[in-house]
């Protein structure tokens, strides 16, 4: 069948002789003109079985090609006795009576089938034997059989079409049809065993036929006739196709050989239908060389044509002439043409013209040389193929929607892309993974008791809310402790993030909303789960300023109509995280929709060392746990859940490339230092100007950190570069949620040594504090239009407005604020000069040493200065202030914001030593 099936190449190439009539006239005709010799060609009046020779002289008729079937004494047209489709007798599908059968040895025709002329006959024989196929004894056979079966009429028709070269391309399609129930029908015949132990029925068709047949003295004799031309083939009957004796009905085995469908009919089928087709369409033949063309045709003058087509010409030869020089030639197959290849038509034509010359081949007779053009499936190709491609791309696309369309529109965009966890799944998250955020957690319990107990809450007549906005910075564990919730409640989780909805399409968002809702509904009790639902859910006032957006707004209001359209009894829970929930739109946020406003900060100090202990569980350490985690959360003031697992898995890393046995406190301080710092920039060497101007800034903050008493505790000072800077000092500033004027003032302070000791040990100073003055410009606005700590300016707050286009304030009152700005950092700059000043040697003291040890920790400095002057926090005593360790401390994050609401930035400390150009500082 798979050779069927790999006939392809030949349908095209019937198709491609199908579609251009000039093409096709240049192709088909000569073959014609080849086959004058052939009955075939010569369109000779038929004859017509009732005067048929016997079968002896058939065979020898058809041996002898040129003579046979032309001699006008067999042609009786006026005497149609035998159903022809071409002949002009018996009316079309009318079934030959039972005598004429009997009389040629046929078995009746089924219903569309027609016997051949025996000219066609003939024709069919000569092109099945000598196709491109090798015959096999009983394909022979079966040739032989088919005049007596008959074929199905699509088939005379193909085979009358492939005589005028009007075969096209929807003739293949009807050809394999056709061949096939043929090929069908004589397989059957061929085994008739196929049939013996069935003990169905015997067909109708049949039974009838074997009757008459074996009650009529004719066809008795025809059977004998056929009988004995069988046996004068050995083989015949023994395997072969013997059934063209209609078997005996009293023989019990089953006589219809329309019947049956068993396997092995299928496969002999098969092979003599691909047989059959390949002669009908495959029009062989074979490539040769220049060289060859012109030493064996060419200059023995056997070319009739050539046609070029694409980059081959096939040479046409004069059958006759060929035949008289090459008997036994390939070339003389109907069908077989030799071709070779061609670099382009202008060489191909140059050699040929010399080739003639040179062959003193005159004008008059040279080798006509015609084009076919493209092939007829390439323009097809070309034609059609892009619309293909469209439509094929429009298909594509349309599977590849998340609906694969359907209810979601044409190609799925309505539909939710919602991930779908349940507790079998991905669900697996306890509260008891969530570290920390116990008030969060409580918050949240609620629902999980809703859902797990309902009717706790419906029996005394209290209404369920609807659900929950975790708010907070990123990586605080809002999605982490919304899965929690579900694997609590062990219901389906449908998670999605706002910005999923969001989609180029006007409508996309609503539908999708509605796909989710419906879905959720469909999966009650459940937990959706809408991840950043500002991107949805913003302030429909806020967009109005700038033009709005249809699109988010008729997402948002899809999403408070599905809201609205719960009814108490229904068990699904929508919780949304958020990092700016004070953008979204204040009616998601009433009551009734999302009524719980659950804030979940950083993490405390507590917090982050319940965290540590959940990921140190899950890697090698043989530290002590508990101390472990209380230095490491104290080295990481303002770090979120996410960092701190990001901090882990970065010390596992560094022991793996370590070779280690187990993550050290080394390894996890290097971790933190890293996370926070950036990588060590080995490979970026200061020039020793730059190396000492470095020295000397840091110097100058470490010198203020350590002589300021509301300054944070001094850890690390480096002058190696790391990250963005070129040096850095490290502090340890705690949990500050509150900061007092004097802390600010003396932070600012200590901003801004590094420039000061610049200052007061160059002739000149450098770009290197731009990022300091920019952290002490934002702490001395905060402090006057926010925080109330200018009496000129009063206790007034000032909102900053990222957009910068309006200003909350007169212009006035800008020009005081901008006063008391610069008069807040003058008092800063005077009071960290002044202990500069004063400490100018203590600083020279710190920059020398840093420059011949590059690093300094907490007690290089207590060795240089002496202890600090003022007692440290609790924290910073219990895990850096016992004990001098040699080994360098790990650095801390940038000192973290006073958690005062509305505070734009952290007031930083001066952390960085940023990047200078070498320029300015030679
Ligand atoms: N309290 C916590 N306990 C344990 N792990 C946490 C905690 N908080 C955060 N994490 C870790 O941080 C990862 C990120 O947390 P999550 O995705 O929940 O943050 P989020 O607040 O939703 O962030 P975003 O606002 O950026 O979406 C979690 O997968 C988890 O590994």
């Amino acid at each position: 069948m798979s050779s069927l099936l790999r006939r392809s190449t030949g349908l095209a190439r019937v198709a491609s002789y199908s579609l251009s009539a000039s093409t096709r006239a240049t192709l088909r005709t000569p073959r014609a003109l080849r086959t004058t010799s052939s009955a075939w060609a010569n369109q000779r009046p038929r004859y017509y079985s009732s005067d048929q020779k016997p079968p002896e002289r058939e065979r020898k008729d058809s041996k002898d090609g040129e003579s046979d079937g032309a001699t006008p004494s067999k042609e009786v047209p006026s005497k149609p006795q035998m159903k022809n489709h071409n002949s002009p007798g018996p009316t079309e599908g009318e079934a030959p009576t039972a005598s004429e059968n009997a009389k040629d040895g046929r078995l009746p025709l089924p219903e569309g089938w027609v016997y051949l002329s025996d000219a066609e006959y003939e024709k069919l024989q000569n092109m099945l034997s000598t196709g491109p196929l090798s015959l096999k004894e009983n394909e022979k056979r079966a040739i032989s059989e088919i005049k007596r079966v008959g074929v199905p009429k699509g088939l005379a028709d193909i085979l009358k079409k492939r005589q005028d070269g009007t075969l096209g391309i929807a003739d293949a399609g009807k050809a394999l049809k056709s061949i096939y129930a043929l090929s069908k029908r004589l397989a059957e015949l061929d085994y008739p065993e196929l049939q013996n132990g069935s003990q169905s029925k015997p067909s109708k068709s049949y039974a009838e036929s074997s009757s008459k047949n074996s009650s009529n003295e004719e066809g008795k004799k025809a059977q004998d006739g056929e009988q004995k031309q069988d046996d004068q083939n050995p083989k015949m009957g023994e395997k072969g196709f013997n059934s063209n004796r209609p078997p005996n009905p009293e023989n019990n085995s089953d006589p219809s050989p329309l019947r049956g469908n068993d396997w092995v009919t299928t496969v002999v089928g098969s092979a003599i239908a691909y047989w059959i087709y390949t002669s009908i369409f495959d029009e062989g033949g074979r490539e040769i060389t220049w060289q060859e063309l012109r030493k064996n045709f060419l200059e023995k003058g056997l070319v009739e044509k050539m046609v070029v087509y694409g980059h081959k010409v096939r040479v046409e030869l004069n059958r006759e002439a060929t035949a008289s020089m090459y008997p036994d030639s390939v070339a003389l197959r109907p069908g077989f043409n030799y071709y070779f290849s061609i670099a382009s038509v202008e060489a191909f034509e140059r050699r040929l013209d010399e080739a003639q010359n040179e062959l003193g081949i005159p004008n008059s007779d040279r080798i006509p040389v015609s084009y076919a053009g493209e092939s007829g499936f390439m323009s097809l190709l070309m034609a059609f193929g892009p619309t293909l491609l469209l439509v094929g791309l429009l298909f594509y696309a349309s599977r590849r929607g998340p609906g694969g369309g359907g209810a979601g529109g044409v190609f799925g965009f309505g539909k939710s892309k919602a991930k779908r966890f349940s507790q079998e799944t991905a669900v697996k998250v306890k509260f008891a993974d969530v570290a920390g955020l116990d008030e969060a957690k409580q918050e949240i319990m609620e629902f999980v008791s809703f859902l797990q107990k309902p009717d706790k809450f419906v029996r005394l007549g209290a209404k369920i809310p609807r659900g929950a906005i975790l708010a907070g910075p990123p990586g605080t564990g809002k999605t982490l402790l919304a899965k929690a919730t579900a694997g609590e409640s062990g219901v389906p989780f449908f998670s999605v993030s706002g910005s999923e909805f969001v989609e180029m399409f006007v409508g996309v968002g609503a539908s999708r909303v509605r796909d989710l809702f419906a879905t959720a509904r469909k999966s009650a009790p459940c937990i959706i789960f809408i991840d950043e639902i500002d991107a949805i859910g913003r302030s429909r006032a806020e967009g109005q300023r700038f033009g709005g957006n249809d699109e988010r707004e008729a997402t948002l209001n899809q999403i408070l109509t599905e809201m609205d359209g719960f009814n108490t009894s229904e068990q699904i829970v929508v919780l949304a995280g958020t990092n700016r929930v004070d953008v979204l739109d204040k009616a998601l946020m009433r009551p009734g929709r999302f009524d719980r406003h659950i804030n979940i900060d950083a993490p405390t100090m507590a917090g982050r060392q319940d965290i540590f202990k959940v990921y140190l569980k899950k890697i090698v350490t043989h530290e002590e746990i508990e101390y472990l985690s209380g230095r490491l959360s104290s080295l990481t003031p303002g770090f979120a859940g996410a960092d701190i697992a990001n901090c882990v898995n970065e010390a596992a890393l560094i022991a793996a490339r370590n070779n280690a046995a187990s993550v050290t406190l080394q390894h996890f301080e290097q971790a933190i230092e890293r996370v926070i710092g950036g990588l060590e920039r080995k490979s970026l060497v200061l020039n020793p100007v730059e190396k000492k101007t470095v020295a000397y800034h840091e110097a100058g903050h470490a010198i203020c950190g350590w002589f300021f008493k509301y300054a944070d505790p001094l850890l690390k000072v480096s002058i190696i570069p790391r990250g963005k800077g070129l040096g850095y000092a490290q502090y340890l500033p705690g949990d500050a949620y509150l900061m007092s004027y004097q802390q600010l003032m003396d932070r600012m302070a200590m901003t801004l040594g590094g420039r000061i000791s610049e200052e007061l040990h160059f002739p000149t100073v450098t770009t290197g504090a731009s990022d300091d003055f920019s952290k002490v410009t934002q702490m001395a606005t905060a402090m006057v239009t926010q925080w109330g700590m200018s009496e000129k300016v009063g206790p007034l707050h000032f909102r900053n407005d990222e957009s910068k286009i309006h200003k909350p304030f007169s212009e006035m009152t800008g020009q005081t604020i901008d006063e008391e700005v610069k008069r807040i950092v003058e008092m800063a700059y005077k009071q960290c000069k002044d202990l500069l000043t004063e400490k100018k040697k203590e600083v020279g003291i710190i920059a020398e040493e840093l420059l011949s040890k590059e690093m300094l920790v907490r007690d290089d400095m207590i060795r240089l200065l002496g202890p600090r002057p003022f007692d440290d926090r609790d924290d910073f005593t219990k895990y850096f202030g016992g004990t001098a360790s040699t080994e360098p401390k790990g650095p801390p994050p940038p000192p973290s914001s006073p958690s005062l609401p509305d505070t734009p930035e952290p007031p930083a400390a001066p952390a960085m030593f940023k990047a200078v150009d070498a320029q300015d500082i030679r």
